[in-house]
């Protein structure tokens, strides 16, 4: 692991599995971005619902706070982006990013270049996640404003930074700066690598990916043990993307297998993690709809630099030989087909490990929870009822910064 960088009392960074007692998590608390929603853009912003936000806060509260109590350092990705663009560079780096790519004509670059130029940290940050829609602009700004719908988006929101998941992982010291497959997301990216390169905790963290990089999205990503590290492959992270991972943690030493997992390209199992999540060193929680399903292939380094690909065989099979133990044994959701569908729906195998046996998961998936329990996990139950119209859970909504090794 890294030295600290944050000074005194700031542990050091990195992870080396899903469940080493968890130190330091960004959450990102939902702000106006959520305001963004109506039911003409939700399924283009990847929202299933229109979600109240001031619950949807109350629940996020709760939902830090518990983490909090079990002595997590939770830190707001909002806060983290403000603080780096104190940083005169880093704010002009931000700017150019963000206007980059706008198809808005020269009038209206010009316009939002003033308008966030001038903007303090947190304004800035404001545009910047929130967005900025056609009539918040006002007086004469040319052409295309004028013929622009009012509530046209001139830099889009970023309603998902909930998911802090999916745009960067912790892979032991190093932080992956994913590539994100869906168009309502890619800016996100741009906010994580400006924090993991210029916030003065994570300055100079060897970062590994990055968004020019074919698709992997952090939800799909699993470190089944240190060394070990599952990728789903499906709707989100693309087979290109898995073997460059793959690469680039073999050549960085921190994996030694790689399990690539075909999963159904649908939005119910959109990431690995909708799935399955690890719950203890050897058990996990699994949708038991499509576990017997599931397969991986195993891919390991080979002398020459390229990467040997095994035949594929069950995951949990393949997991437990990777994991060098006797089974990886699972858990599963709910306790009849239908039942399992609905709480896999609502984010059941979603969960968040503080430590080994000690699971954040949503109150409302009863019949899981309840089989947790039985197994001796103790559940953290969180309210969600408008957190999880953006269709994740505490595992997707949390990014882990810091665990306890279990090596
Ligand atoms: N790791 C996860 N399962 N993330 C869930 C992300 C949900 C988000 N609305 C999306 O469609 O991208």
């Amino acid at each position: 692991m890294s030295e600290p960088a944050g000074g005194a009392g700031t542990a050091a960074h990195g992870a080396d599995s899903e469940v080493g007692r968890l130190r330091t998590v960004i959450l990102h608390r939902p702000g106006p971005e959520l305001t963004r929603l109506t039911p003409r853009n939700n399924d283009r912003l990847l929202f299933d619902g229109i979600p109240w936000v001031a619950r949807a806060q109350e629940e996020h509260d709760a939902f830090a706070q518990a983490l909090r109590d079990r002595d997590v350092e939770v830190l707001y990705l909002t806060e983290l982006i403000a603080q780096t663009l104190a940083d005169d560079e880093a704010r002009d780096l931000a700017i150019s990013t963000a206007l980059g790519d706008l198809d808005l004509g020269e009038t209206m670059q010009g316009y939002l270049r003033g308008l966030l130029g001038d903007a303090d940290p947190e304004a800035l940050t404001t545009y910047l996640t929130a967005g900025i829609r056609n009539d918040e602009v006002r007086g004469g700004f040319g052409l295309v404003t004028s013929l622009l719908a009012h509530d046209d988006f001139l830099i889009d929101p970023l309603p998902n930074l909930l998911f802090t998941r999916d745009s960067s992982v912790w892979v032991r010291d190093r932080v992956t700066i994913t590539s994100l497959a869906m168009p309502a997301r890619k800016r996100e990216t741009e906010l994580t690598e400006l924090v993991y390169s210029r916030h003065p905790r994570f300055a100079g963290t060897p970062r590994i990916h990055g968004a020019h990089y074919e698709h992997v999205e952090g939800g799909d990503v699993l470190l089944l043990a240190p060394g070990v590290v599952a990728v789903g492959v499906g709707e989100r992270t693309t087979p290109a993307g898995a073997e460059r991972l793959a690469r680039q943690m073999f050549d960085d030493g921190l994996a030694h297998t790689v399990l690539a997992v075909p999963i159904a390209q649908e939005r119910a199992t959109m990431h690995l993690d909708t799935i399955c999540t690890m719950v203890d060193v050897d058990r996990m929680v699994v949708y038991e709809n499509v576990a017997d399903s599931l397969v991986a292939h195993a891919v390991t380094p080979r002398g020459d630099g390229d990467l040997d690909v095994a035949a594929p065989r069950p995951f949990l099979e393949a997991a437990a030989d990777a994991m060098g133990i006797a089974e990886l044994t699972r858990i599963e959701t709910g306790l009849d087909p239908v039942t399992a569908e609905r709480e896999q729906w609502d984010d059941g195998n979603n969960t968040l490990a503080l430590a080994p046996r000690v699971a954040v998961a949503y109150e409302r998936n009863h019949a899981t929870n309840a089989r947790l329990e039985e197994a001796g996990i103790e559940v953290v139950a969180i309210a969600g009822s408008e957190l999880g119209s953006g269709r994740g859970g505490p595992r997707c909504m949390s990014c882990p910064v810091s665990r306890d090794p279990l090596t």
